[in-house]
């Protein structure tokens, strides 16, 4: 059967540099046409090793990559009709704007090159696209770091790849720049309808702009879903813990009891064992103890947040953070009554021990299957002695 021209199909994919560790490790993952999905986690799981095997400039040494139905395999990176940016990829210095842009275009056999003054057409049409149609004589030295990051992208897009590829392209701007540039960039999307995959470590990032996330750690994809279902239902604690802000605190499950030091035992449906809360600020109360109740917490910092209060806190020899209500009118060193209001998520500690620590093979980025969830943030601190 036919695919749409920018369907992603990896299977199976892993690469190893050398005798250790897989950099990618039996990776899958499918990619609809028109689809933004982000390839978001730590420094060091595989996220660009994966970009630039679908790019054609990494191979892998098992498995198959598919684009448009096609088997990529052999298949140059010159060939393959996909736009990159790259955090680093600098311009072309001795090259104006405008000779940048149209460099994909004039580089091409003489047979497929477009006539100059379409080559010039569109030049102007992409510089207009990515709004910066006064810049086609600058040099890239008298650009800012925003605009050099926007005429890479309308070089990237000049060849109308069926395919774009995004490593960090944001990475090196300041926080505003950054985030102009990310609704910027997704509604050229959205106008473009190209599919596109973006490497990020930014979960903030990654939230506002993708269709879908796909978590990866150790070099596999530990869970592919939109934003909204990755936080509401994270396949494990690493998803959890990374995903938003959140602590996670080891504990025990005994009886349908999870004992989190400091805390009284919270109900939970996971097997006995020891396993991993995964605790978000807002989902902790913090009160004065009432009569006859002891505190379990020492107040250790306190920051106003408007309408919050974000609250630093000393319980059973962790470092937590609580968001409140401001009415709570605490101080710096009080002893509180600190409880677990919900607890949404808790994993059994399994993979932990998996594999030499790795995680198992998550459930990938398949379309055919419901995607399921996952979260993150800063863990529980063990508070200083
Ligand atoms: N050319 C290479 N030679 C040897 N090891 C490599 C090579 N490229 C990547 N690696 C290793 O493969 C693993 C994955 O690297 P990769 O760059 O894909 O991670 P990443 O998730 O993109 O990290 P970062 O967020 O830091 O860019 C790392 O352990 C890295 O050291």
């Amino acid at each position: 059967m036919a695919e749409a021209p920018g369907s992603i199909l990896v299977a199976g994919v892993t690469r190893r540099f050398g005798p250790g560790v897989a950099a990618l490790d039996r990776v899958d993952l499918a990619i609809a046409p028109g689809e933004f999905v982000a390839l978001l986690g730590p420094s060091g799981s595989g996220k660009t090793t994966l970009l630039r095997i679908l790019a054609g400039l990494e191979f892998a040494d098992a498995g198959t990559v598919a684009i448009g139905g096609r088997d990529m395999a052999g298949v140059p990176a010159r060939e393959r009709n996909i736009g990159f940016v790259f955090q680093s990829y600098a311009l072309f210095r001795h090259m104006r704007v405008a000779d940048n842009v149209a460099f994909g275009l004039r580089v091409r056999p003489r047979r497929l090159r477009p006539p100059a003054a379409e080559i010039r057409e569109r030049v102007a049409q992409l510089l207009a696209l990515v709004q910066l149609p006064e810049l086609a004589d600058r040099w890239p030295e008298q650009l800012s770091g925003g605009q050099r990051q926007r005429v890479a992208l309308a070089r990237a897009l000049a060849t109308e790849p069926r395919l774009l590829l995004l490593d960090e392209p944001f990475g090196a701007l300041d926080a505003r720049v950054r985030k102009d540039l990310r609704h910027w960039l997704r509604r050229l999307h959205d106008r473009l309808g190209i599919t596109t995959v973006f490497v990020t470590h930014d979960q903030d990032e990654a939230m506002e702009l993708s269709d879908r996330i796909a978590v990866m750690r150790a070099g596999r994809i530990v869970q592919c879903a939109p934003p909204a279902e990755l936080l509401a239902r994270p396949a494990d604690a690493f998803v959890a813990g990374f995903l938003g802000e959140a602590m996670s605190l080891p504990c025990q499950v005994q009886d349908g009891l999870a004992a989190i030091e400091g805390f009284e035992p919270v109900p939970v449906a996971v097997p006995p064992g020891p396993a991993i809360a995964v605790l978000r600020p807002h989902e902790l109360g913090v009160q004065r103890p009432p009569p006859g109740e002891a505190a379990n917490g020492t107040i250790r910092t306190l920051r106003s947040q408007g309408a919050a209060l974000r609250l630093g806190l000393e319980v059973g020899g962790l470092a937590l953070e609580a968001e409140v209500p401001e009415s709570g009118d605490f101080i710096r060193g009080e002893a509180v009554r600190v409880t677990i209001r919900t607890l949404r998520h808790v994993f059994p500690q399994l993979e932990a021990g998996s594999e030499a620590g790795r995680p198992p093979p998550g459930p990938g980025c398949r379309l055919d299957r419901d995607p399921v969830a996952g979260t993150c943030g800063a863990a529980g601190q063990r508070a200083p002695a």
